[in-house]
């Protein structure tokens, strides 16, 4: 270790630096990807009559229960968090929170999460969420280590948080349309998780991880969940037209966006390499926030 190394490590560390792990350990990159689409179920479910009020604490409650249970992940993996070169840096696996501190501020947070919930969004988003939060800890997270089809009990969690965003606007959880919503992230996400398994393999492979398809050598296999789910995902974005729910705004920017999603998912099952992979990841991280703001767009001009 150089001299500047150590003098880095011994530096007292300032508020600053303790808020930023605390912030790190709710995952911010996915949880606000997450509210976000917490909104977009509320926006899509408000068609009887919105209420900003309603949204504003839809938002904090969701934010609030989203960010504990993204830590309490990282506080169940914090071991081999440890092992991943993406994840050892992390504030439990790095040691610059305690697991102690981890576990108590994401329970603290998960229940302040739903308490708010239940109190001023309803018991049904409240309920929708705990349910989100349970099997993403005790389905998803352990699976992992067991089953690549981890990645369809995942994409569950993943996708909830519209249905939880559109139960907070109704009350219900029986509506058509939030469940094709629903189809439209999971799908989504297939291709988002196995474009990174692909990327990421070796460090997966090294923790333990399962996130790709087993004797899968030529990737056939892992072609196969890609393309898929990618194709499902037309007449899914097409359906919440049909049911005159959105508009040609959004029809016509979304089909154009998923057949961008599509061909990058083409390359892939083509080339089947690290620089296709890395493609089609970015491809999964755009995509989503484009649909968002086709359907917020369409929202506004209906
Ligand atoms: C089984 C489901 C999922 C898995 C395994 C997964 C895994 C990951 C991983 C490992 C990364 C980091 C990639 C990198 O190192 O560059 C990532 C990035 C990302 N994911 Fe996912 N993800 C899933 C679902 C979701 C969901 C549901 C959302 C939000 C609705 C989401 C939003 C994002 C975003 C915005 C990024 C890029 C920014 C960031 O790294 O925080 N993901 N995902
Ligand atoms: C309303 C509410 C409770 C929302 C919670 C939504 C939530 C946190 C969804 C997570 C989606 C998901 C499976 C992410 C990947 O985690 P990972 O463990 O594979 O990621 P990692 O390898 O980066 O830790």
């Amino acid at each position: 270790m150089s001299q500047t190394d150590t003098e880095i490590r011994s530096a007292p560390r300032t508020f600053l630096d303790i808020a930023s792990d605390y912030f790190e350990l709710t995952k911010p990159g996915i949880t606000f990807t997450v509210v976000a689409s917490m909104l977009i179920g509320f926006l899509m479910g408000s068609a009887a009559g919105f209420s900003f009020t309603l949204m504003l604490h839809a938002t904090l409650g969701t934010w609030l229960i989203a960010s504990g249970t993204a830590a309490h992940n990282m506080f169940m993996e914090r071991g081999v968090d440890g092992l991943m070169r993406r994840t050892s840096k992390r504030p439990l696996p790095d040691s610059r929170v305690s697991a102690r501190n981890g576990f108590i501020f994401s329970m603290g947070l998960i229940l302040a999460g739903l308490i708010y919930l239940i109190v001023l969004v309803n018991f049904v988003a409240g309920l929708v969420s705990l349910a989100t939060t349970i099997i993403y800890l005790f389905a998803y997270t352990p699976l992992k280590r067991i089953s690549a089809l981890n990645v369809f009990v995942g994409a569950v969690p993943g996708a909830l948080p519209v249905v939880g965003g559109w139960a907070a606007a109704t009350g219900t959880v029986f509506e058509h349309g939030m469940w094709i919503l629903f189809g439209l992230i999971y799908c989504w996400q297939i291709p988002h998780v196995m474009a990174i398994a692909w990327v990421c393999r070796d460090d997966y492979e090294h923790a333990g991880f399962k996130m790709l398809p087993k004797n899968d050598p030529g990737g056939l296999k892992t072609v196969l969940w890609i393309m898929i789910p990618l194709l499902i995902l037309i007449p899914t974005v097409y359906k919440l037209y049909v049911m005159e729910l959105l508009g040609w705004l959004y029809l016509s920017g979304s089909i154009i966006t998923t057949l961008g999603f599509i061909w990058y998912g083409i390359r892939f099952s083509y080339y089947r390499d690290n620089p296709t992979a890395k493609s089609l990841m970015f491809a999964s991280f755009v995509y989503l926030p484009i649909i968002w703001i086709f359907i917020f767009l369409d929202w506004m001009i209906l």
